[in-house]
């Protein structure tokens, strides 16, 4: 059975995302010319979105990675707990960090984080979210950069999961009910 039977609808095709993202890559790469850009992806959500806004970036900027988490396996709807698992491995200060995720939500963690981040001295704190769930916010946050705006659905796909599966779609879908109900 391929999983791509699992999926009810594609909401974002493969070809939206790939034309978004070259998009977003000349938009950032124009507002932070000259800058001293660092792209920060929350894992493991944005990887698949980070390895290709990476690549539209044409500025010289460099990376890093932070897990944090919210959502526990098996679960689609937030705990309102944001915890760091792993931290970023450089010196934020006098860095433009741009936040790189794959869905701002409830927007709880972002609004943990955040500030977490801005205590570290950089210049600038930005968010670029492939997804964005306006219905669902719950914390006054909103991001700098978006993809799509999606409706109240649980998605799945270019690096967003369920359970750990579904992050190798390379579009992104809503989840049949069935699965997760099982
Ligand atoms: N696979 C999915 N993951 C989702 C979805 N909505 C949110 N999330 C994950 O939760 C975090 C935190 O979101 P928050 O704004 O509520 O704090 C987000 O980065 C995702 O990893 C979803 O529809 N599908
Ligand atoms: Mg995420």
């Amino acid at each position: 059975m391929s999983m791509h039977d699992d999926i009810l609808k594609v909401l974002v095709s493969e070809e939206e995302l790939k034309a978004k993202v070259a998009e977003l890559g000349a938009q950032i790469s124009k507002d932070y010319e000259g800058r001293n850009l660092v792209l920060v992806s929350i894992l493991k959500g944005s990887v698949v979105f980070m390895a290709d806004l990476m690549r539209a970036v044409s500025i010289p900027c460099s990376i890093d990675f932070m897990v944090v988490s919210s959502y526990g396996g098996g679960n689609t709807t937030s705990t309102g707990l944001v915890k760091i698992i792993k931290d970023l491995d450089g010196d934020l200060s006098g860095r433009d960090v741009l936040i790189v995720e794959d869905i701002l939500d409830t927007g709880i963690t972002l609004s943990n984080l955040v500030p977490m981040l801005k205590m570290r001295n950089p210049n600038s704190v930005k968010i670029c979210t492939i997804l964005d769930k306006p219905s669902r916010r719950k914390a006054d946050i909103a991001p700098d950069y978006e993809g799509f705006a999606v409706p109240d659905e649980f998605v799945v796909g270019y690096g967003l999961d369920y359970d750990e599966k579904y992050r190798n779609l390379p579009y992104i879908g809503v989840l049949k009910p069935s699965v997760y109900e099982k």
